[in-house]
């Protein structure tokens, strides 16, 4: 490395006199941020034993070639494990050095999917059997859902399931290049297992998809079994990123399996071929993905606050113009523009934190209710994950490439760590549901509301997130024909779910401040960040609030003078917001958000460190560079 002085690379903190402007208790915000002194401990425990371990290391993977990529994180996951096992870690704790080792990979489908779908679909004996199998991934599972030509629409998967009472087997078929299952990450070259949706046929009659344990590879050596080819569907978005994960295709021929590997919790086959449905509502099948979007909620407020993280330390380094008399130039975070971009995301990144724990307790609320046999809150519980894994990936995606800008061209750069996080987070926009898709969910839920408001034949009374509706006088009004309209006004439906969505992520924000939260000034920080959030909305959408007069020209232009006032409140909290994220530099992977705020030498040291930098005069020089320059191109052999 050369020209970069040794006193500048270690030990001064650039930030320090950001972090000596914060006017609230830092440690006390870590808590809540945490959710609790217990889970910041876990966290932090977790957090340093990663990044102190030269086993997880990632600065490298956007250099590796995905062969090479792929063996690597096979490598750490069984490190991963080994230290699971050795270090006897608890389950919180597993799951927190998954979060912090911070690369996708089967194992997020086994843990995440394949475990949860055979509790929520098994039987009692379903779940004796194998889930101590995997638990000790002894066999290793994935979600085999998706198909070719159908995603979005269970219903119209085409692989089938036969029933054949002469051997008391299942006939697992892909009839056509379509229903060949596509996707599912860790079947293309790890899993052992797979749960595949496929149309039960019994005696000749079709009885919807239902979910089924098949075995894919040997558990000898690992080869295909008979009737399975199944292999990877080949290289994803960006270097790196999500290609760590083997996202697979996989076609049955006649696989054969025990009737006993339907997942039978909610409808059962007998061995004398007689289909029988439980007390359940059928759509516990799709139970897996309620408790998949919930967790997508809560991981949005880690992706997005981040990035917040990153581009708030570097908006603080970074000065352009405004010098004066030869003094330093303005920092780039004190610039209005700057802050109106920064701030709103900051404060989604705490919004979207408080929402992803209280939809954590309506998904435990409604877990228990099913348990006792009671169904009514699984409507509500469905669109509540639906609608706010949507708006809160939709938010964090667009918020992440907004980082990306806010730290200009090194943004760019991967050593920044933005294009990485962002080639990784955005399909979270489309997988476990297309957020249009589940959007329109949202708006069947409310138009279905709206249509028995003040029905003479309908007694209940919307509760819950929709106890409003009964407020909101103008909705008697269009109950009737929205239903039969409903194709038609769908882009206006999707707007007015985003927009109901929107209120349960304010209100909640609310309510966790009318909660007692202790530490020097961190209510004080909450209030200003949930009025960020609010008011940001208000700004954005203020043509729809005119438009239906719900507030007037003389409250928009307010709302936006109170803006204003609120970034100044923030801006000389803005790294102490950050710190209480409590990220490591390990866990963030960027240079520019690095802790300690000394970007400049450090861009500079990663540079030489590029392969291409490996030689000054690089490969190719004599076969194209030179034949060139020389103007010997013509003769060359390219
Ligand atoms: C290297 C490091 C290693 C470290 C290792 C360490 C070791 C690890 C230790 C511990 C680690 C722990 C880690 C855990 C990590 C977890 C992370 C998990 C990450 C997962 C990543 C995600 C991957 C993505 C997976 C997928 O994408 S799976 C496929 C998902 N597919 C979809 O989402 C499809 C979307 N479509 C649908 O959901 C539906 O079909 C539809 C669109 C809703 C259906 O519409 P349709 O109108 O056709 O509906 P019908 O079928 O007719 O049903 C109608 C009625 O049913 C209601 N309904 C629909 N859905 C639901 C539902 N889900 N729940 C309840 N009700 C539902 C609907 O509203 C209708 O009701 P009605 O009253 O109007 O009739
Ligand atoms: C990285 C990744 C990992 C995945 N992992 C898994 C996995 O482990 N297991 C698994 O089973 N699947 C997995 N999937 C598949 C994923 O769940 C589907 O891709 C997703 O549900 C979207 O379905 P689709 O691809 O059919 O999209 P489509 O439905 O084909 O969407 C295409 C477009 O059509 C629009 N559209 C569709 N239907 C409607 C409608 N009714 N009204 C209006 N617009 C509509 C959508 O909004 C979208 O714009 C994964 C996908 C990705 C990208």
């Amino acid at each position: 490395m050369e020209g970069v002085g040794e006193e500048e690379m270690e030990g001064v903190d650039h930030l320090a006199h950001e972090r000596n402007k914060s006017e609230f208790d830092v440690d006390a915000m870590k808590i809540v941020w945490a959710g609790s002194p217990h889970a910041f401990d876990v966290s932090d425990r977790i957090s340093k034993l990663v990044a102190s371990d030269p086993g997880f290391r990632k600065d490298n993977r956007s250099t590796l070639s995905r062969k090479e990529l792929f063996k690597n994180t096979l490598r750490k996951a069984a490190y991963a494990w080994k230290t699971i096992v050795d270090l006897r870690l608890s389950e919180e704790e597993a799951a927190k050095l998954r979060f912090y080792v911070d690369e996708p990979a089967f194992t997020d489908l086994h843990w995440g999917m394949f475990i949860p779908a055979i509790k929520g679909q098994g039987t009692e004996e379903q779940q004796q059997k194998w889930l101590p199998l995997a638990y000790k991934m002894q066999i290793i599972g994935c979600y085999a859902q998706t198909e070719l030509g159908h995603g979005s629409n269970v219903q119209g998967l085409e692989t089938t399931a036969t029933f054949d009472s002469q051997t008391d087997e299942f006939i697992i078929h892909s009839p056509t290049l379509t229903s060949s299952k596509w996707w599912p990450g860790g079947l293309g070259k790890v899993a052992t297992h797979a749960i595949a949706y496929a149309r039960l046929i019994v005696g000749g009659r079709e009885h919807g998809v239902h979910g089924f344990i098949v075995q894919l590879r040997s558990l000898e050596d690992h080869s295909p079994l008979l009737g399975i080819t199944v292999g990877d569907i080949g290289m994803k978005f960006g270097n790196g990123a999500y290609n760590t994960m083997d996202n697979g295709v996989l076609q049955f021929d006649h696989v054969r399996i025990p009737r006993n590997q339907m997942l039978m919790r909610v409808s059962q086959v007998t061995c004398e071929g007689k289909y029988k449905q439980s007390d359940v509502p059928r759509q516990l099948v799709y139970g897996t993905m309620v408790y998949v979007r919930q967790t997508i909620v809560a991981d949005a407020s880690c992706a997005l606050s981040r990035a917040v993280c990153i581009a708030t330390r570097y908006s603080a380094v970074r000065r352009q113009f405004g010098s004066q008399n030869g003094g330093p130039e303005t920092q780039v975070i004190d610039y209005k523009t700057q802050q109106s971009r920064l701030f709103p995301l900051l404060a989604s990144a705490y919004a979207f934190r408080f929402i992803g724990e209280w939809l954590k307790w309506l998904y435990a609320d409604v877990t228990q209710r099913l348990q006792a046999n009671d169904f009514s809150t699984l409507p509500e519980a469905h669109a509540c994950t639906a609608g706010l894994k949507s708006l809160t990936t939709t938010a964090t995606a667009d918020g992440i490439e907004e980082c990306r800008k806010l730290c200009g061209g090194h943004g760019y750069l991967c050593s920044s760590g933005l294009p990485e996080l962002f080639a990784v987070y955005v399909p979270a926009c489309t997988y476990e549901g297309d957020n249009t898709v589940l959007l329109l969910q949202v708006a069947r839920f409310l138009m279905k509301t709206v249509s028995q408001l003040g029905s003479r034949l309908s007694s209940k009374k919307p509760v819950g997130t929709i106890a409003y509706m009964t407020r909101v006088e103008h909705l008697m009004q269009c109950r009737c024909g929205v239903q039969r309209g409903f194709a038609e006004l769908s882009a206006d439906l999707v707007e007015a779910a985003v927009a109901h969505c929107q209120l349960i992520v304010v209100s909640k924000f609310i309510e966790k401040l009318q909660q007692e939260i202790p530490g020097k000034g961190v209510k004080q920080q909450l209030e200003v960040l949930c009025n960020i959030y609010a008011l940001f909305l208000l700004h954005k959408h203020q043509g729809d609030f005119l438009s239906t007069g719900c507030i007037t020209p003389k409250h928009a232009a307010l709302a936006n003078d109170e803006l204003r006032s609120l970034y100044s409140q923030v801006r000389p909290n803005a790294i102490a917001l950050v710190d209480a994220f409590n990220y490591t530099d390990h866990y963030l992977g960027s240079i520019l958000g690095c802790y300690d705020g000394n970007v400049y030498p450090k861009l500079y040291e990663a540079a030489w460190k590029d392969p291409l930098n490996e030689s000054v005069v690089p490969d190719g020089y004599h076969l194209y560079i030179r034949p060139l320059l020389k103007q010997e191109i013509r003769t060359a052999r390219l």
